[in-house]
């Protein structure tokens, strides 16, 4: 794996936390993307090379909306660029780690992602990212 590629953090309200992050980064929101297969809507912003996603839920059943009603909001999961996600599900799955999805799936921010059970990560929910090419 390579650098942590972003940090997701799940929000109740995107317009006030986009200002908020706005305020606290000092650094405007770059990109809004609905993902409508993950139940969410992001918002993108860079600080250094640093990069903090935030997600509502645009559906009930998202993991968001079950993450707000859980845990409340903060941090969801900590996302790692990988080169090869294939190659990484596969190194992954054979360290034992289980896998939310069998197949790598289209993210937001032009990425193709795959999720590892919190249960297994000490309770962190992890992102795999390959960024694909255009
Ligand atoms: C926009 C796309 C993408 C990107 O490009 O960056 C995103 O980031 S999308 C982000 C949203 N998508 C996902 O989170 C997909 C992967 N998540 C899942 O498949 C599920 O959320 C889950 C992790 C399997 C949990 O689902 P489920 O088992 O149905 O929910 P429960 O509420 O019953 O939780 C079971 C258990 O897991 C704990 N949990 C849930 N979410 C998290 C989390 N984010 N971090 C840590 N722990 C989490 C939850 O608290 C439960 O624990 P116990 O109560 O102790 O059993
Ligand atoms: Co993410």
């Amino acid at each position: 794996m390579n650098k942590i590629e972003h940090i997701g953090i799940a929000v109740k309200d995107m317009e006030f936390s986009c200002s908020l992050y706005e305020r606290l980064l000092g650094a405007t929101c770059y990109k809004k993307e609905e993902v409508v297969s993950e139940g969410v809507n992001t918002a993108f912003f860079k600080t250094g090379v640093n990069k903090i996603e935030l997600l509502t839920a645009t559906t009930t059943d998202s993991p968001i909306a079950k993450f707000l009603e859980k845990k409340g909001e903060g941090i969801h999961h900590i996302a790692f660029d990988v080169d090869d996600i294939v190659a990484e599900m596969a190194r992954l799955k054979a360290e034992g780690f289980v896998l939310l999805n069998e197949e790598p799936k289209f993210g937001a921010d032009n990425k193709l992602v795959c999720f590892v059970h919190p249960k297994g990560t000490n309770g962190v929910l992890v992102e795999l990212c390959q960024e694909l090419k255009s």
